[in-house]
C-alpha cells in the first residue's frame, strides 16, 4: 500500500473548524502531524475533474491525481446491477463520514454502487487528542483510508473537510457534489461529551443544531429533491411509562384524537440537540417540503463490516473509554483486559441496540425507499433491547468460554437517569422496509471478543471508569478524563 500513500495533498479547512474556541494554528497543528496541508486563501484548484459538469473550484481535495481521471471518465456511474430504477438516489453525502458509523456506512454505500462523498471536519479525532483518549483499533488518516478503499475495490470516494456549521463551505460542497441524498452523521455524538462543562454543552448544541440547520438550508436552497437521511436517536424519548411509538402517538384528549410528535424527555445536552434537530427537521418539512427521515438509532456495538473488513487500514475505530465508548463495545474491551465490567449503578437501564452491520443496512433501505416530498418520517432504529445487567451477563458467559474471568461491579451513576423501569419500544418500519437483523449471538460477541483480545495492548485502562458527572457539570473548562 506504500506507494498509494505519498501523493501530496491540498485541504482546506474552514476557519470556524474549531471546538470550543481552539485557535486555527491549534488546529493546524494537530493536523498538519498527519498530511501536508496547503493553507492559502486562494481557491484550491480541484484534483478532480468533473467532466461535464460545470462546479465551484474552491473546495477540498484529497482525492489524487490517478483517482480522479477514472472519476471524470463517469461522473454518475452507480455499479450495482441490482439498483435498475434510476429514480432512486445515486449521490450521496455522508457527513461525518470518518466516524465510527459515518465510516462504515459511506463504504457500505459506496461498495453498492452509490456515488459517495465524504464531508467531514475530522473533529471527532481533534476530541480524542484533546480528552487523552483512543480508539481501541488503530486508524489510518481518512486520506489513507480513502486510498485504500480505491486500490482495493477501485471506487472512489470523495472527500470534503470542512465545518457544516460554515454555511459558504456546505454551500460549496452542495454545489460541487449534488447530492441526491444527505445522510447526517455529522454531529458530537456523546452524551457525556456535552455534559463535561458549560463550553462543550455549547459547542454539541451550537454544532449539532446549527449544522443540521444549515443543511435544511442547502437542500432548500440548492437541492430541493434531495432526501435528508438524519440519524437522530432512541435517547430522544426517554424512558416513559408506556409504549415509544416510532415518532408519533396517536392521543385522545378530552373526546378529540389527534396524531402527534412523540413526547421527547431527553437526558443531555446531546439528547436535547437531538430534539432539538428534530423539531428543526420536522418544521421545515411541513413549511418547505423537505423529504426527510429521521433514523431515531439505538446503542451500536461492533466494529466489523463486510467492507471494514477487506484491509486493516480500513478497519473502523473502537472506543471503550467512558466518554464516547458505548455500553457493550466497553464491555467487550473491559472483560479482554480483566478489568470489571462497569454497570453504572443498578444496571436496569434498558435500551435499544443493534449491531454496526444494521446501521449500514438501514441507512441503506432508507435512501432506496425516499421519504416523499413534505414528509417527516421517524424510524426507530434498532433491533433489540437489553438492560445494562443482561449485556453484563451476556459478556460474562461469553468471555468465560473463552477462558476470560469476567467481573461486574456496580460503579456510581454518573448520569440522572431511571436505573429500573419500564420500557417497551417499537422498531418495526425498517423491518417492514427489508432489514434483516443481525441479532447479538453468541459468535458475535465471541468475535467481539476475540477483536478486543487482540488489541487489548492497546488498552489504556485510565480511560474505563466514567469521568464526567452530570450533576457536577459547571461552567469552569474540565480536563478530562484525568484519573
Ligand atoms: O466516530 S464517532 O462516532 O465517535
Amino acid at each position: 500500500m506504500a506507494h498509494l500513500l505519498s501523493t501530496s495533498l491540498s485541504v482546506k479547512i474552514s476557519s470556524s473548524n474549531r471546538p470550543c474556541g481552539q485557535p486555527l494554528n491549534q488546529v493546524r497543528t494537530t493536523l498538519a502531524s498527519s498530511f501536508t496541508i496547503k493553507t492559502s486563501k486562494s481557491p484550491f484548484k480541484r484534483l478532480v475533474s468533473k467532466g461535464d459538469r460545470t462546479r465551484k473550484s474552491c473546495v477540498v481535495l484529497a482525492t489524487a491525481a490517478p483517482v480522479s481521471k477514472e472519476v471524470s471518465a463517469n461522473p454518475r456511474s452507480g455499479s450495482d446491477e441490482s439498483r435498475s430504477d434510476s429514480s432512486k438516489p445515486q449521490r450521496v453525502m455522508v457527513i461525518g463520514g470518518d466516524g465510527y458509523c459515518g465510516w462504515a456506512t459511506a463504504l457500505h454505500l459506496s461498495n453498492k454502487g452509490y456515488e459517495v462523498a465524504i464531508v467531514d471536519s475530522l473533529v471527532r479525532r481533534l476530541f480524542d487528542h484533546q480528552l487523552g483518549l483512543d480508539s481501541l483499533t488503530p486508524i489510518s488518516s481518512i486520506h489513507n483510508r480513502l486510498r485504500c478503499w480505491k486500490a482495493i475495490t477501485g471506487k472512489t470516494i470523495e472527500l470534503y473537510i470542512g465545518d457544516i456549521c460554515d454555511f459558504e463551505f456546505l454551500s460549496e460542497t452542495f454545489n460541487s457534489f449534488e447530492p441526491d441524498a444527505v445522510v447526517h452523521f455529522g454531529e458530537q455524538r456523546s452524551a457525556p461529551y456535552s455534559m463535561i462543562d458549560r463550553s462543550r454543552a455549547l459547542f454539541t448544541q451550537k454544532n449539532n443544531v446549527i449544522g443540521t440547520l444549515n443543511v435544511l438550508f442547502a437542500i432548500k436552497e440548492f437541492r430541493e429533491e434531495c432526501h435528508l437521511v438524519k440519524l437522530g436517536t432512541m435517547g430522544e424519548y426517554g424512558t416513559p411509562n408506556i409504549d415509544i411509538e416510532e415518532g408519533y402517538i396517536t392521543i385522545t384528549h378530552n373526546g378529540r384524537t389527534d396524531t402527534l410528535p412523540y413526547p421527547k424527555q431527553a437526558s443531555s445536552f446531546y439528547h436535547l440537540s437531538k430534539v432539538h434537530d428534530s423539531n428543526n427537521i420536522a418544521f421545515t418539512c411541513k413549511a418547505w417540503g423537505i423529504r426527510a427521515t429521521d433514523l431515531n438509532q439505538g446503542v451500536v456495538y461492533g466494529v466489523k463490516t463486510d467492507e471494514t473488513s477487506m484491509h486493516e487500514q480500513l478497519c473502523n475505530r473502537l472506543d471503550y473509554d467512558g466518554v464516547f465508548g458505548t455500553a457493550l463495545n466497553r464491555f467487550c474491551v473491559q472483560a479482554a483486559v480483566g478489568h470489571p465490567l462497569t454497570v453504572y449503578g443498578k444496571g436496569g437501564q434498558t435500551r435499544g441496540y443493534l449491531d454496526i452491520r444494521d446501521t449500514v443496512q438501514c441507512v441503506e433501505l432508507a435512501i432506496a425507499n425516499p421519504a416523499k416530498p413534505g414528509e417527516f418520517r421517524v424510524f426507530n432504529q434498532f433491533t433489540e433491547q437489553f438492560s445494562v445487567n443482561e449485556l453484563a451477563a451476556l459478556v460474562t458467559k461469553a468471555g468465560k468460554k473463552l477462558g476470560l474471568d469476567v467481573q461486574t461491579i456496580s460503579v456510581p451513576n454518573p448520569r440522572v437517569e431511571a436505573e429500573e423501569h419500564y420500557y417497551n419500544a417499537k422498531h418495526t418500519k425498517l423491518i417492514e422496509l427489508g432489514l434483516k437483523p443481525h441479532l447479538l449471538s453468541d459468535s458475535l460477541l465471541d468475535s467481539l471478543l476475540n477483536f478486543a483480545i487482540e488489541f487489548k495492548d492497546r488498552v489504556d485502562t485510565k480511560q474505563i471508569m466514567p469521568s464526567v458527572s452530570w450533576k457536577k457539570i459547571g461552567v469552569k473548562p474540565q480536563t478530562v478524563p484525568a484519573n
